[in-house]
C-alpha cells in the first residue's frame, strides 16, 4: 500500500473527508487503518486517523505529501471501530473526525510522545537478540525510548519491533501530562536456578546474605520487586545489586498498571443457583450465544428480580466461547458495589472505565482491553467504544437512563451503537431495565416502532427473587395536608414513618426529585425573580457560598438582601434544596443522622464511594438526595423511601416528562425491601391523580406505557416517528429568524419536490412535517439567543439526509451569518 486516506482532526463540514497521503517507506507496514498519523496540511501540522489503504490516489502524486510521523505503533482503532465511527457520523450527522475522537481515550488526544519498554517478565532468546540488532540491548537499558527514534535508528528491525509490541512482549507508553510517566518499579529479573546454583560457587561465604538470595531465587525462579526482595529477605539493595554485578540477575524498571481498585479486596463469588424465573430468562440468552447469533432482548425484570446475576452469568458463557463481553451501566450506578459484583466473578479480567476516574487510570483500563489482558469492561456511556476484537455480548443496564446519549457533539445514543456494533461483531445484546423507555418496550413488544430497534426479543422478569414482595406504595396528597394546618416539608404520615424507622434502627432514602426544580430567588412583594443577565434562566442559591449561579454559564452574583427591583426587603429563595431538607431534619427529628448526596457533596474523587459505604454500614439513618440515590443501590436495611416534590419535573416542557416521572419514582421505590425487611415507599405530591404517579403505586408498568403508546401514536412522536431538532443561536435576534426561516423553508421545498409531505396517513399525519422555527425553551443560552426548528418524520423518509443537504446548500450563508447550528438526531432532552 502507497497511499492513507486520512481523516483529520478538524471538526468542520469542509474537512469532513478524507484526504490522501503518500506512505514513506520507513512507515510502510506500520500504517494502518486506525493508525494516528501525524500530517502536513496546508502550512499546518495536523493530527489524523487514518480510515482507509490504496494502491492508487485520487489526486497526482506529485501533489501529495508524505505521512510525516506515526504516532503509536498499535493503531488506537480497529477497522471495525473506523466503520463503526463511519457509521456514527451518518447517523448523528456529525464530522467524521468527532467520531472517531469520541473512541479515544483522554489520554491518546493531546500531544504526546510514544516510548517503547520491554514487557515486565518478557524475555528474548539469544537468536532474537541477535537477530535485533542492538534494538534489544537498547530496549534492555531499561531508559524508555522514543518509537519515532526507534524506528529511524533500527529501520531493518521494524518487522520485529511490531511483532514484538504485538505479542506484548515490549510495551508502548506515553508520558502524560497530569500523571508525569507512568509508574515503574525496579525489579529482579533471576537467570534460571542452574545457573544460580553455579553463581553461588563463586560467592565467598562471608557474603552470607548474597548467598541467601540467590538460594532463595533459585527456588523462586521468578521476578521479583527489589523493594519486596529485600523485605522477604530482611537484606539491602546493596546486596541485590552485586548479585547484578556479578551477572546472575538482572534489574529493570518495569512499568505498573495505576490500578484504581488496587486496594480493594474483592472476595470471590460463584455463580448464584438461579431461580426458575431467572433460568427461564437465561435460556435465549444462552442459546443465541452459543449459535453465534446476532440479536437482541429486552430483559423487563422488576427491581430486585436479579438481572444482574443473569448478567453474570451470561457474561461467564460469552467468556467459556473465548469471546469478550461490555457491560455499560449509567455514571451513577458506577459505585463499588455495582464494580464489586463483577470483580468478584470475573476478578482481573474486569477493566472498569469511568469519568472519575484519572486521565493515567483510564489509560490503563483501555490498554488492558486492547491487549487482551481484559475481556470483560464495565463503564459508563463510551466503554460502549471499548477495543475489544471479538465481542460476544453486550450488556446495558438501566437500559432507559437518558445519560445513555451523550448531549455534545456527536451526539450518540449507546443503545443504537450498542446494536450496530453487535451486528458488526455477530455478538448478542441484552438491554436491562425495570422500567425501559417507551421505545425499547415498542419495539420489543409490538416491533411497530421507527427506531433503529427493530426485530428486538422480549424478556420478562415480573418477579422479585425469594417471593419478596415489591413494596407498598402509599399516595400522600400535599394539598390536603395544607388544608389540614401542615406546612411542613413531611407530611403526616412521611413523619410518622421516618419516626418508626428511627426506633426501629432501620433505614430511609429521601429523593428529592429537583429536575425542573428551581431553588429561585423571589421577591414577595414585586415578584421580581434573579436571573442571569446572559441566559433566560433563573439562577440557583447555594447556601454554602451565599451566592446565586446561573448553571449554564457559570455567571456569579451575592445573595441579594433586598429586592433589587423595589428595594423590599422580603426577598427570599424559594424551592426546595437538599440542604433545606436536610436543615429540616434536624429540625423534625432530632438527632436523626442523614447523609446528604448532591452535586455539591459528590464533586470530590470518591466522596461518592465514601458516603454509601457510611450508609451501608449503617452510620447514618438516612439518605437523602437527588436522582443519585435511585440507582441501583441494594441496602438491606432500606425499609422506607421517601419521596419529597414527585410532581416536580411533570410540567416540563418534555413529551418525556411524564415518562421520565414514573421510571425515576418507580427506580426509586425499587430501592425498598430487597431483602429480608418489608418495604414501603411514601411519594408526596400536590398531583396525586396524575398517572405517572398513580401508576407507580400499583407498580403498574405496562398499563403505564400501554396508555402512553396511544397517546404518542396519536401525536406521532417516538417511537412513532422520530425527530432531528436543529438548533440555530446568534446574538442577534433577525439574523437567527432569517437563517432559521431559511432552513424551514429549504426543507419543505426539498420534501415537496419529493413529493413526500403529501403523503398523509389515515390518523392525519404527515409522512414530514418542519416546525418552527420558535424559541427554544431556554431561549438564551451565554448571551445568544436560540430558536430551533424541530423536524419531525415517519416511516422510511430519511429526514438525517434531506437535513444535512439543506445545511449543506446554506452552508456559506450560515458561515457570513455567524449563527451557529447544533444538530440532534433522536434528542433525549427537549430543553
Ligand atoms: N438466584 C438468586 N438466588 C438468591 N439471591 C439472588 C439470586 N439472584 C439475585 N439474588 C439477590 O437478589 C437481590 C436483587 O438482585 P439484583 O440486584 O440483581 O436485582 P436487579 O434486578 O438487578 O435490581 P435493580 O434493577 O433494582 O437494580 C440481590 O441482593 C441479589 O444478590
Ligand atoms: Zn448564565
Ligand atoms: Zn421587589
Amino acid at each position: 500500500m502507497t497511499v492513507a486516506r486520512v481523516i483529520v482532526d478538524v471538526p468542520s463540514r469542509d474537512t469532513d473527508r478524507t484526504f490522501d497521503y503518500l506512505i514513506p517507506d520507513r512507515l510502510k507496514g506500520w500504517v494502518e487503518v486506525g493508525s494516528r498519523v501525524a500530517v502536513p496540511f496546508g502550512p499546518r501540522k495536523l493530527q489524523g486517523i487514518v480510515t482507509g489503504l490504496a494502491e492508487d490516489a485520487e489526486v497526482e502524486y506529485s501533489k501529495m505529501k508524505p505521512i510525516e510521523d506515526l504516532l503509536d505503533a498499535i493503531p488506537p482503532l480497529s477497522a471495525e471501530l473506523v466503520e463503526l465511527g463511519e457509521w456514527i457520523s451518518k447517523r448523528w450527522l456529525c464530522p467524521l473526525t468527532v467520531a472517531l475522537q469520541a473512541m479515544l481515550p483522554a489520554a491518546l488526544k493531546g500531544r504526546s510522545e510514544k516510548y517503547v519498554f520491554p514487557a515486565a517478565g518478557a524475555d528474548w532468546s539469544e537468536e532474537e537478540t541477535a537477530q535485533s540488532g542492538g534494538l534489544l540491548l537498547a530496549l534492555k537499558k531499561g531508559k524508555p525510548l522514543k518509537l519515532t527514534g526507534l524506528l529511524q535508528q533500527y529501520p531493518e528491525q521494524g518487522p520485529l519491533l511490531k511483532r514484538w509490541l504485538r505479542q506484548g512482549r515490549l510495551e508502548e507508553r506515553q508520558r502524560i501530562e497530569d500523571q508525569l510517566s507512568v509508574k515503574t518499579v525496579q525489579t529482579v529479573f533471576p537467570e534460571e536456578p542452574a545457573a544460580l546454583l553455579e553463581g553461588l560457587e563463586g560467592i565467598p561465604a562471608r557474603a552470607n546474605k548474597q548467598r541467601e538470595a540467590l538460594r532463595y531465587l533459585a527456588e523462586n525462579n521468578e521476578p521479583i520487586a527489589v523493594l519486596k526482595l529485600t523485605e522477604v529477605l530482611s537484606t539491602t539493595s546493596s546486596t541485590i545489586r552485586s548479585l547484578a554485578d556479578r551477572g546472575l540477575i538482572e534489574i529493570r524498571a518495569v512499568t505498573e498498571d495505576r490500578d484504581p481498585y488496587a486496594n480493594r479486596e474483592f472476595p470471590a463469588s460463584l455463580p448464584m443457583v438461579l431461580t426458575p424465573k431467572q433460568t427461564i430468562a437465561l435460556a435465549p440468552i444462552q442459546s443465541a450465544l452459543d449459535a453465534g447469533r446476532c440479536e437482541t432482548f429486552l430483559l423487563h425484570g422488576v427491581t430486585g428480580s436479579g438481572k444482574t446475576e443473569v448478567y453474570l452469568q451470561a457474561i461467564q458463557r460469552c467468556l467459556e466461547f473465548g469471546r469478550e463481553a461490555i457491560v455499560l451501566v449509567p455514571e451513577i450506578a458506577l459505585t463499588p458495589q455495582m464494580v464489586e459484583r463483577f470483580k468478584s466473578r470475573f476478578g482481573a479480567r474486569v477493566a472498569v472505565l469511568h469519568s472519575r476516574l484519572s486521565q493515567g487510570e483510564r489509560y490503563d483500563e483501555w490498554r488492558k482491553i486492547r491487549e487482551g489482558r481484559a475481556q470483560v469492561a464495565v463503564g459508563a456511556r463510551s466503554a460502549i467504544f471499548a477495543p475489544f476484537s471479538s465481542i460476544g455480548l453486550i450488556v446495558i443496564d438501566e437500559e432507559h437512563e437518558t445519560s445513555y446519549k451523550q448531549e455534545e457533539s456527536p451526539k450518540y445514543h449507546a443503545r443504537d451503537v450498542a446494536v450496530e456494533r453487535a451486528r458488526l461483531h455477530g455478538a448478542v445484546v441484552v438491554l436491562g431495565s425495570a422500567t425501559p423507555a417507551l421505545e425499547t418496550y415498542e419495539a420489543a413488544k409490538y416491533d411497530g416502532s421507527e427506531t433503529a430497534l427493530a426485530g428486538m426479543k422480549y424478556i420478562a422478569l415480573p418477579e422479585r427473587v425469594a417471593n419478596r414482595p415489591l413494596p407498598g406504595v402509599e399516595i400522600v396528597d400535599m394539598r390536603e395536608e395544607l388544608k389540614l394546618g401542615n406546612r411542613a416539608m413531611f407530611s403526616r404520615p412521611l413523619a410518622d414513618a421516618i419516626r418508626d424507622r428511627l426506633a426501629k434502627k432501620e433505614q430511609i432514602v429521601l429523593l428529592l426529585n429537583r429536575r425542573g426544580y428551581a431553588t429561585f430567588v423571589m421577591c414577595r412583594s414585586c415578584g421580581y425573580t434573579a436571573a442571569c443577565p446572559h441566559c433566560e434562566i433563573s439562577l440557583t442559591y447555594h447556601r454554602g457560598s451565599q451566592n446565586l449561579r446561573c448553571h449554564y454559564c457559570g455567571y456569579s452574583e451575592i445573595e441579594p438582601k433586598t429586592c433589587p427591583s423595589c428595594e423590599s426587603p422580603h426577598i427570599r429563595f424559594f424551592g426546595t434544596g437538599t440542604q433545606k431538607v436536610e436543615e429540616s431534619l434536624a429540625e423534625t427529628f432530632p438527632g436523626i443522622r442523614v447523609i446528604r448526596m448532591d452535586v455539591d457533596t459528590t464533586t470530590e474523587k470518591g466522596s461518592h464511594e465514601k458516603w454509601l459505604t457510611e450508609f451501608r454500614e449503617r452510620r447514618a439513618d438516612v439518605l437523602l438526595g437527588t436522582q443519585m440515590v435511585a440507582k441501583g443501590l441494594d441496602f438491606p436495611y432500606v425499609t422506607l423511601v421517601g419521596v419529597l416534590a414527585a410532581d416536580a419535573a411533570l410540567r416540563l416542557p418534555d413529551f418525556r416528562a411524564s415518562e421520565r416521572t414514573f421510571q425515576l419514582l418507580t427506580q426509586v421505590a425499587g430501592r425498598a425491601g430487597r431483602h429480608e425487611l418489608p418495604g414501603e415507599v411514601i411519594i408526596q405530591t400536590y398531583d396525586p391523580e396524575h398517572e405517572s404517579i398513580t401508576s407507580v403505586q400499583g407498580h403498574d408498568y405496562n398499563g403505564f406505557v400501554e396508555r402512553a403508546l396511544i397517546l404518542r401514536k396519536q401525536l406521532g412522536y417516538p417511537p412513532y416517528g422520530r425527530l432531528i431538532s436543529v438548533t440555530f443561536s446568534h446574538e442577534s435576534v433577525p439574523m437567527l429568524l432569517s437563517i432559521g426561516e431559511r432552513f424551514a423553508i429549504g426543507m419543505r421545498e426539498l420534501a415537496a419536490s419529493l413529493g413526500i409531505r403529501k403523503d398523509f396517513d389515515a390518523g392525519g399525519l404527515a409522512a414530514l412535517e418542519i416546525l418552527g422555527p420558535v424559541s427554544s425553551p431556554i431561549a438564551r443560552l451565554k448571551d445568544r439567543y436560540r430558536f430551533q426548528c424541530m423536524v419531525k418524520y415517519r416511516g422510511e423518509v430519511d429526514a438525517s439526509s434531506l437535513t444535512s443537504k439543506v445545511l449543506e446548500e446554506m452552508g456559506d450563508a450560515v458561515k457570513r451569518s455567524g449563527v451557529q447550528i447544533s444538530v440532534d438526531v433522536d434528542p433525549q432532552m427537549m430543553l
